[in-house]
């Protein structure tokens, strides 16, 4: 049996805003600091130790990784950043006020946009100061893959690519894994690994800060999965919108 770590990074700087963040590269709040070293605290309290970690190349998911890294005196591990587990793609939401626009465009329309599988949010003007086209960042991707707008299922097909040819062969090398990322790309690979249906998906919310540990066969099929506290597995239903 092996086991998978997927944490969620810490409270952002615009989670606390209540502002849509995408690719936005902004940086925790001081709770999200905190909510970072208290996973590394659980995560050693619980006796895990990682071998291998991948991440995304926002610094909020990289310095959540750090901060537990840190507490687990494991900072010399190999880490691998990819852009294909950045969060979503929010397109011309970004930046805006989740509050404000669900006033102006409804909740219901929002709330499409925050957790439909396919419905896009609307899509970046490619000369709006907030596309990403030349940002050093992403100098090697294709201008066609940096994205002006994603769903979930187009942030799911980058994520399993990178499943697939970069996580999936590292575990097969028996090495213990630990994926820091975002709420929506952690939600597209729950969905495929869970067989989650896109209308299942919906209801779906990985909370900041909470180990969530996989458990899978040889096969890399899930067995079962929980999320850690101090005191060891949480009964799912204590977290809500948490997965089935
Ligand atoms: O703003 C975002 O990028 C995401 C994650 O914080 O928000 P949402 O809860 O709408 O998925």
């Amino acid at each position: 049996m092996k086991k998978l770590v997927l944490i969620r990074h810490g409270q952002s700087a615009w989670n606390l805003e209540n502002r849509f963040t995408g690719w936005t590269d902004v940086d925790l709040s001081d709770a999200g600091l905190e909510e970072a070293r208290n996973a590394g605290i659980i995560l050693k309290k619980n006796g895990y130790v990682f071998d291998y970690a991948f991440t995304s190349v926002l610094k909020r998911a990289i310095k959540t990784l750090n901060i537990i890294l840190d507490e687990m005196d494991l900072l010399w591990i190999p880490v691998t950043k990819s852009w294909k587990l950045n969060e979503r793609h929010y397109g011309a939401l970004q930046g805006l006020n989740k509050a404000e626009t669900a006033q102006k465009y409804g909740d219901e329309q929002v709330h499409l946009w925050r957790r439909s599988a396919t419905v896009r949010p609307p899509e970046l003007d490619p000369t709006d100061s907030r596309y990403d086209a030349n940002n050093p960042k992403y100098s090697e991707l294709n201008k066609t893959d940096i994205p002006l707008s994603e769903n979930l299922e187009d942030t799911e097909k980058r994520v399993i690519e990178y499943w697939k040819d970069s996580i999936v062969p590292v575990i097969n090398e028996n090495k213990k894994v630990i994926i820091s990322a975002h709420g929506n790309s952690l939600r597209a690979l729950v969905k495929y690994l869970d067989h989650v249906p896109a209308d299942g998906i919906v209801s779906l919310n990985i909370p900041t800060g909470v180990p969530l540990v996989y458990e899978l066969d040889d096969d890399l099929k899930v067995i079962r999965h929980y999320y850690l506290d101090m005191q060891g597995e949480v009964p799912e239903e204590v977290i809500p919108g948490s997965i089935k």
